[in-house]
């Protein structure tokens, strides 16, 4: 059996749910459920805070887990990063009140709220900031306006929370973050990790291209394959009308009306566009 870790609360847990079940894993039926068996895939689920879950696959008590890239490196675990899975993304930042700091040397003696304890004492050391660190759970925004600390790192998207507490980030970013799988660093690897991976890299593959069919004049071929390389060259099958081929090629989805404008400008017919539901490359 494989035995994975995946976030039971938070914000990743949709998505991860999500990935899963696009990679043909079984679902969970409730959020109550904490042990999903997938016999079909010889798999078992585990869900688990998302902060624990670098801890659980670290001791190697877990085969492979979906957590945030910041809370692994928070978690200072011997786990490491397999693949990052597009999701979750955030930035940990400093904030404080406007204008009060702009870099971290600024912080010298003064007191930081966090949840991310690890990955900020890390940082400081490295930065040589000798600073207080004040662990907080979690809504450390509000820290700030307590008298509890000077400044705050935390894990900022849209920025609204900031905002809503009159705060604003300061110096570099501390680390960029986005869900990721993670195993045991150094751990050899069980049956049925391999195709796991394979599973998820088609799921992010077929979220991330589409299928791009045409037809185009014989002449004009090589300029359209440089325009639509493929990923292994594209497929150039013979059309039922002198002088013409059909292309076939997997192109980013980002990207495509440009790629087709620049088609239909080389004199290409019948540009067709179409999802991809699942693929192993
Ligand atoms: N607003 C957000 N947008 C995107 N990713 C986020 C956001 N907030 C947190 N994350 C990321 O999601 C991961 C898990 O964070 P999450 O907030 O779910 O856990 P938590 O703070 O321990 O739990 P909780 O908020 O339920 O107490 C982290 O890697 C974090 O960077
Ligand atoms: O920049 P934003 O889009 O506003 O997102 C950032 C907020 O999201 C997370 O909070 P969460 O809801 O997980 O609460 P928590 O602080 O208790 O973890 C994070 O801790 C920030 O507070
Ligand atoms: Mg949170």
């Amino acid at each position: 059996m494989l035995r994975l870790a995946v976030p039971n609360k938070g914000v990743l847990t949709e998505a991860a749910q999500t990935i899963l079940r696009e990679a043909g894993y079984r679902q969970r039926r409730d959020s109550k459920e904490l042990v999903v068996v997938d016999p079909e895939n010889s798999t078992e689920l585990f869900f688990l805070r998302p902060r624990d879950i670098a801890v659980y696959v670290g001791e190697g008590t877990l085969d492979a887990g979906i957590t945030g890239r910041d809370m692994l490196f928070d978690s200072g675990a011997p786990a490491e990063e397999v693949v990052p899975l597009g999701f979750g993304r955030s930035t940990f930042r400093f904030a404080s009140s406007p204008g009060l700091y702009t870099r971290v040397e600024d912080l010298m003696g003064k007191r930081i709220a966090t949840s991310y304890v690890g990955l900020l004492g890390k940082y400081l050391a490295d930065k040589g900031v000798d600073a207080r660190v004040i662990k907080l759970d979690g809504a450390v925004e509000t820290a700030l306006r307590l008298g509890v600390a000077d400044a705050v790192a935390d894990v900022v998207e849209t920025g609204t929370t900031l905002r809503n507490v009159g705060l604003e980030v300061f110096g570099e970013p501390i680390a960029e973050s986005e869900a990721v799988l993670i195993k045991q660093v150094g751990a050899a690897d069980v049956p049925g990790f391999q195709q796991f991976v394979r599973r998820l890299q088609g799921v992010l593959v077929a979220r991330d291209y589409v299928m791009m069919d045409y037809d185009i004049r014989a002449e004009r071929i090589e300029e359209a394959i440089a325009i639509t390389p493929g990923m292994e060259g594209p497929t150039v099958s013979p059309l039922h009308r002198e002088g013409w081929v059909a292309v076939r090629a997997m192109v980013p989805r980002k990207g495509h009306q440009s790629i087709m404008d620049q088609l239909w400008d080389l004199g290409a017919k019948a540009i067709l566009v179409t999802d991809i539901y699942a693929c192993r490359l």
